[in-house]
């Protein structure tokens, strides 16, 4: 188990990290939510080890992060954002450097990396320079190198955010399998269908603060509620705008410049009253229809409102 309590990180009077909380529970995939710049970086970077921290306090497994750095970094796995790798080696020779440079018992290296190249499904390509690699097979080998010391604790930045679908697809079911595998994975993300892939508990940064922890499927029964998207026929900014100031309208998502998403306070009253707001504009509406939200449905109304939901 992950926790972290009171922490703050600051850069000169700029405050990055503005005493957060949270706990990441053992086995578990964790995902860590926020728009880019938000510090879920410094998060990582702080919890990997690179970085300080001004105050609070992290404990891996009840162990206090500062006191046994050494023994817990140990237990840490780490793909960055954008992982760098020596582009005229192969994968097997470059997680064979990785063997070597952290001394991993000789005997049983060349196992080891046939295992993982597996495990990624680079195991056809293991013979081709990593210079020729797609970005999602790079991604895929910073994996295998995260995952090279069996580590306890695997942290993902962002490590699906350069790929195309394909490549967040195969990224996306590597971490799932990761899953029974005694292994609690950290990821940081801001593409929320792969959060709701993959995550059994999430938290919500924005600026500095954490604005909410909570289980996955406990966030999507309590806070999911449906929303109303409505298609005109002419560009709608003015009805946008007006229906914000309504007291039952609780956020409007300018989908595009036709198309609105209305986040309704009192769903009873919304049904009841949004027709008749909006036949009273000369601009008549092609689509109307009510849907079920979700993950991203809550991230805008948690971020682009005042935090509560
Ligand atoms: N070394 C630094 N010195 C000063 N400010 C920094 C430094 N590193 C990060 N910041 C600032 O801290 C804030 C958080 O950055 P961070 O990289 O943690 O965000 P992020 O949520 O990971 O976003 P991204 O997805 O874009 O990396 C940003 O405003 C950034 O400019």
């Amino acid at each position: 188990m992950i926790e972290v309590k009171n922490l703050v990180k600051k850069y000169g009077q700029f405050e990055v990290l503005k005493s957060i909380d949270f706990s990441v529970d053992k086995g578990t995939v964790f995902g860590f939510l926020g728009k880019n710049g938000v510090g879920k970086s410094t998060t990582m970077n702080i919890l990997t080890g690179l970085i300080g921290f001004n105050s609070g306090e992290i404990k891996f497994e009840g162990l206090d992060f500062v006191k046994n750095k050494g023994k817990i970094m140990q237990s840490i796995g780490y793909l960055t954002e954008n992982p760098v790798f020596y582009e005229y080696m192969t994968a097997v020779e470059y997680l064979n450097f990785i063997a070597e440079v952290s001394d991993y018992d000789k005997k049983s290296r060349s196992k080891r990396v046939d295992e993982l190249l597996e495990q990624v499904k680079l195991t056809e390509a293991k013979n081709r320079k990593v210079g020729g690699y797609s970005r999602g097979m790079k991604q895929r080998l910073g994996l295998a190198v995260a995952l090279f010391n069996h580590p306890k604790y695997l942290f993902l930045d962002e490590p699906t955010s350069a790929l195309d679908p394909q490549g967040r697809l195969e990224m996306v079911e590597l971490i799932s399998d990761l899953k029974g595998r005694d292994i609690t994975v950290f990821l940081s993300t801001h593409i929320l269908s792969d959060v709701e892939r993959v995550c059994d508990e999430v938290s919500i940064m924005d600026k500095g603060n954490i604005l909410l922890t909570r289980n996955l499927k406990d966030l999507q029964k309590e806070f999911i509620q449906p929303i109303f998207d409505i298609t005109f026929e002419e560009e709608c900014n003015v009805i946008a705008e007006t229906l914000q100031g309504l007291s039952w309208v609780e956020n409007i998502k300018n989908v595009d410049t036709r198309k609105i998403s209305v986040y309704a306070k009192d769903m009873d009253i919304a049904k009841q009253n949004l027709m008749g707001e909006l036949v009273k504009f000369k601009n008549p509406v092609i689509n109307y229809q009510i849907r079920q939200g979700n993950l991203e449905d809550i991230f805008i109304r948690m971020v682009n409102g005042n935090g509560i939901i």
